[in-house]
């Protein structure tokens, strides 16, 4: 079964805009688990700009399903998650100014630092997944580093998908089944939607868990936040002649 675990990053942006809080992140994630999500992504950003340090030590107190948090290992986010310890860590190479994730790990050049990062984030009693580009070199590198998983890095999908999903999902295919040949979990994310979700999760059955926020809150604004969750969760449907 493919988990979706909705990130919650433009709820945090709508109550930052008055400085209040409303809508409350925390009351949002209660409720976005019991509609229905089976996971928590936030990514919180050295500027703060959404998600606050503060939420995600908050968070880690009242999601019942798993708290999945992204970034940049730097010295202050390596700092919360030692202190939140949330179930999954996913490592995102973003510069501090990015407007959103939009490069994955070079697991080739970064490979030893990686798996020292790893390595200490298992030791918290953390899952680690590496975010990263569908490139095969890139996954066999990122299994040298000791990781449990991978996050595909999916906008090149994404932008991809109306004009050609054959093509679209290609690489992605057999990215997930090298990664699945070598013990690696596989997740999804970035720029996933409505329209192309379902594709992806019957191209990859490898396909652990997909973390899902910029669409899902958007499609939310029209369609009310419990129907969304569970409109995106029926694109995960177990497959077809699948146990899955
Ligand atoms: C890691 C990733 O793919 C991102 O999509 C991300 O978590 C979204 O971040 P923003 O909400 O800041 O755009
Ligand atoms: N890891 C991807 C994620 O959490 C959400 O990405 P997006 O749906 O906001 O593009």
């Amino acid at each position: 079964m493919t988990k979706l675990s909705v990130n919650i990053n433009k709820i945090a942006t709508l109550r930052n805009a008055r400085g209040h809080n409303r809508p409350d992140v925390l009351q949002a994630a209660r409720d976005i688990e019991r509609f229905g999500a089976e996971g928590i992504t936030v990514h919180p950003r050295p500027d703060e700009r959404h998600i606050r340090y503060q939420d995600v030590r908050d968070l880690k107190g009242i999601v019942t399903t798993e708290l999945n948090v992204e970034g940049n290992p730097t010295p202050d986010f390596l700092d919360l998650v030692r202190e939140v310890r949330p179930e999954q860590v996913t490592l995102v190479p973003d510069a501090p100014d990015a407007i959103t994730s939009n490069a994955g790990w070079d697991t080739l050049r970064h490979q030893g630092y990686l798996r020292d990062v790893v390595g200490e984030l298992q030791q918290l009693g953390c899952r680690v997944s590496i975010f990263l580009d569908p490139d095969l070199a890139l996954v066999e590198a990122a299994a040298q580093t000791g990781t449990d998983r991978i996050e595909l890095y999916t906008e090149a999908y994404a932008r991809g998908y109306h004009a050609n999903r054959e093509a679209a999902v290609a690489a992605y295919r057999l990215a997930a089944a090298r990664a699945g040949q070598l013990g690696l979990g596989v997740n999804a994310g970035h720029d996933l939607d409505l329209d192309n979700l379902a594709w992806l999760h019957q191209q990859l059955p490898e396909l652990a868990e997909v973390s899902i926020g910029h669409a899902l809150i958007c499609d939310a604004l029209y369609l009310g936040l419990e129907n969304t969750v569970q409109l995106y969760r029926r694109q995960l449907a177990p497959r077809a002649g699948s146990s899955h």
